[in-house]
């Protein structure tokens, strides 16, 4: 390239960068050079052509149409924690900006979030009282517990909200653990996948329009499929299973807000093992296989991996990834200590997500995007 021509080019690329600035106008042309005068002077684009990228997301817009999917409010599910306490409201500590509700708070708060788009909620039961918790996760299926009560609640109050019930037996059980124990401490599988097939069940037949189980106890989706076909209602019930859900260090935000904390060991002879791509394809496939109708995979940025391997091998159905307390939480921390910016850190993840392959999105930080969205 000569002198002249490299001169030449610099100038045409600050014309370009200077359109950043402006939405809706070609780059300037007016300083006495057009884009043609240029071309055909100074700059050699034979052999060439396709090396040219910039002005291909030269202007906002573009640059939002190379992304095969762009973040819109109904690809949202916002996860609520409903107490037993009737008119508890605590902020929970680790999770910046969420609180623990009763029922009498749940309406009020989700009213002025309903009416700027919000399109769906992931309950989880948070029973305190004392004696909610025993070995069996009694108190998950209660009619009066609050997860039964919630879903009545929100289909009364808000018609077009899609509820999501999270099924598991954790928050329920006294030890912790999402399932029913053997005398040495390891999971029934068995008993396991009738009760919680059997809490999926009360769920959906309070009205739940999706019932999410989140245990990984094997067998678990065809289990919950069987009785919603045999009850008549696996027509209208959506099965989202968390097929590829791994263990680690970023679920204990909710699990102090849960209070579903483990009494005695980990997770891990069910939770998948972060390095296990292979083990979450094959749980992929098995529960695609036993009748799921949305593959999700959890947490989400650490994963991203899974969630295109997700939307590979599901590529038929939605693929729905877990934004995890632990992501959102160390987004909040980071950008408290300056690293970035809250808002640009919440959207570039959320992008991350999807190109990868999601369409739905489990994030805590839906009310900001709904509010984010709407500027838009
Ligand atoms: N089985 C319960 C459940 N459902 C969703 C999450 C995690 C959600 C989050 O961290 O935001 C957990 C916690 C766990 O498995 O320990
Ligand atoms: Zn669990
Ligand atoms: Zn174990």
């Amino acid at each position: 390239m000569s002198f002249s021509s490299l001169v030449s080019d610099i100038a045409y690329r600050k014309d370009a960068d200077r359109s950043d600035d402006r939405d809706d106008k070609r780059p300037q042309l007016s300083s006495g050079r057009s884009y043609a005068s240029t071309a055909a002077t100074s700059v050699s684009i034979t052999g060439d052509i396709k090396s040219q990228l910039h002005g291909g997301y030269s202007h906002p817009l573009a640059r939002s149409w190379q992304a095969e999917r762009q973040l819109t409010k109904s690809m949202l599910i916002f996860p609520l924690f409903v107490s037993d306490q009737p008119d508890e409201e605590t902020i929970i500590p680790a999770l910046p900006n969420q609180h623990r509700r009763g029922l009498n708070k749940l309406v009020p708060y989700l009213r002025p979030l309903v009416e700027k788009g919000l399109r769906s909620v992931i309950l989880f039961g948070v029973p305190l009282a004392p004696g909610a918790k025993d070995a069996l996760g009694t108190s998950a299926d209660d009619p009066k517990g609050p997860v039964i009560k919630a879903i009545r609640l929100l289909r009364r109050s808000f018609p077009d909200l899609f509820i999501v019930a999270d099924v598991c037996l954790c928050e329920y059980t006294s030890h912790g653990h999402c399932g029913i124990l053997r005398d040495d401490g390891s999971l029934n599988n068995a008993l396991s996948i009738d009760r919680i097939s059997d809490v999926a069940m009360a769920y959906a037949e309070a009205g739940a329009h999706c019932v999410a189980p989140s245990d990984m106890n094997d067998g678990r989706i065809r289990a919950i499929k069987l009785k919603l076909i045999e009850a008549g209602i696996a027509h209208q019930v959506v099965l989202m299973s968390y097929s590829a859900k791994f263990s680690g260090v970023l679920y204990g935000p909710f699990r102090d807000a849960a209070g579903s904390c483990p009494s005695f060991g980990d997770r891990r002879c069910y939770q998948l093992p972060p390095g296990g791509r292979g083990l979450a394809r094959r749980a992929i496939v098995r529960d695609i296989n036993e009748g799921a109708d949305i593959i999700m995979v959890k947490p989400a940025s650490q994963y991203l991996d899974i969630i295109s391997d997700a939307k590979e091998l599901g590529k038929d159905m939605p693929v729905a990834a877990y934004q995890v307390s632990g992501e959102y939480a160390m987004i909040h921390a980071a950008a408290k200590a300056g690293v970035f910016d809250l808002r640009a850190m919440a959207e570039e993840a959320t992008q991350g997500i999807l190109r990868a392959g999601a369409s739905i999105v489990v994030s805590y930080f839906t009310p900001e995007f709904l509010d984010w969205l709407s500027e838009k």
